[in-house]
């Protein structure tokens, strides 16, 4: 069951199309990973999922209802994070909870339940303009779900966190994903930072959404799409070669490449290249990780560069 859905989302600031035609489907219980790059239009799809810019063309469902039939209603279900957390710098953790706590007309006893759940209870009397970005950005967490929302939406949460806050921030997501069944929207330019944590991914780039699916998927397409890279003395007399034995190769910039073989199929060609007296210099792979297959989808020529 999809917790939130687009169909055709479509996004202009003046004449510019920034969302052009957006699927979204975000099920129940995942944590989805909406990726792309600087620009791609992540903040901006975000923004009007919460209702907080104008949906000019397409329909956003949340929990199976049409926003603009309950806005009221669905959006207190879901909590949210966007770009940077906004709180009063000069208050304590808990005086910033105790004022939204009135605000929102929750019990007293969950800003101790959320200050416990994000790491910040121990905070005391220091005032959160001097938190660390890690703990400002637990304080934003703390804000979104003081009101105990079933759905978080954030845009960047690891954004600017050195590597120990990212783990941090990864534990925290993954707790409240599993132990208090949260479905999670979370919007990242780094595909890395979330590949450990996702379950469903959306790419996203120039306002168009490439792929859409289980991380799963997204690694089994990445393995279909893995070459064997091989530098030859002659490479001509290779692809011949190889060609008997079956292989289909290409010669690319003075390299041969051909789809990835497992190990043995490694070794038995380099050994009937070098039985045929063809040298061979290089044995390697294009790279393997999400990160180039990500790189591969929204900029080919970034990818080369980069393996
Ligand atoms: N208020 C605005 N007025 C005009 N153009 C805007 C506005 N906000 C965003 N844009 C443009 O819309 C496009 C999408 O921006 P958006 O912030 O949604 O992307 P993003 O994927 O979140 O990028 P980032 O990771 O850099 O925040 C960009 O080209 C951006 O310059």
């Amino acid at each position: 069951m999809s917790c939130l859905q687009t169909r055709q989302l479509v996004h202009r600031y003046r004449d510019d199309l920034v969302l052009d035609g957006i699927d979204l489907d975000v099920p129940a219980g995942s944590i989805y990973g909406f990726l792309g790059p600087n620009g791609a239009g992540k903040t901006t799809t975000l923004r009007l999922l919460l209702g907080l810019l104008a949906c000019e063309g397409g329909e956003i469902r949340v929990f199976g209802r049409r926003l603009q039939d309950d806005r009221r209603g669905l959006l207190r279900r879901i909590g949210s994070m966007i770009e940077t957390p906004s709180f009063y710098e000069h208050l304590t953790a808990r005086e910033n909870l105790l004022l939204l706590q009135r605000i929102h007309r929750c019990p007293k006893a969950r800003i101790d339940e959320v200050l416990e759940l994000v790491g910040l209870a121990g905070t005391g009397r220091k005032r959160a303009g001097m938190f660390s970005l890690g703990m400002k950005q637990r304080l934003g967490i703390a804000i979104a779900l003081l009101h105990g929302p079933e759905l978080l939406i954030l845009d960047e949460p690891t954004n600017g966190l050195d590597p120990n806050g990212i783990v941090e921030m990864r534990a925290l997501l993954r707790h409240l994903n599993r132990e208090r069944a949260m479905t999670l929207l979370v919007s990242s330019h780094l595909l890395a930072e979330v590949e450990r944590l996702v379950t469903h991914v959306g790419i996203l780039h120039r306002g168009r959404l490439l792929f859409q699916g289980p991380i799963d998927a997204l690694r089994a397409r990445q393995c279909a799409t893995r070459l064997l890279v091989l530098r030859t003395d002659d490479d001509v007399a290779a692809q011949a070669r190889l060609a008997q034995a079956g292989h289909v190769a290409r010669i690319e910039e003075r390299r041969l490449v051909l789809p990835a073989l497992d190990d043995a199929g490694v070794v038995a060609i380099v050994r009937d290249l070098v039985g045929a007296g063809i040298g061979v210099r290089e044995v390697g792979g294009s790279r393997d990780d999400l990160e180039s297959l990500f790189l591969d989808m929204v900029d080919p020529a970034i990818a080369r560069e980069a393996a």
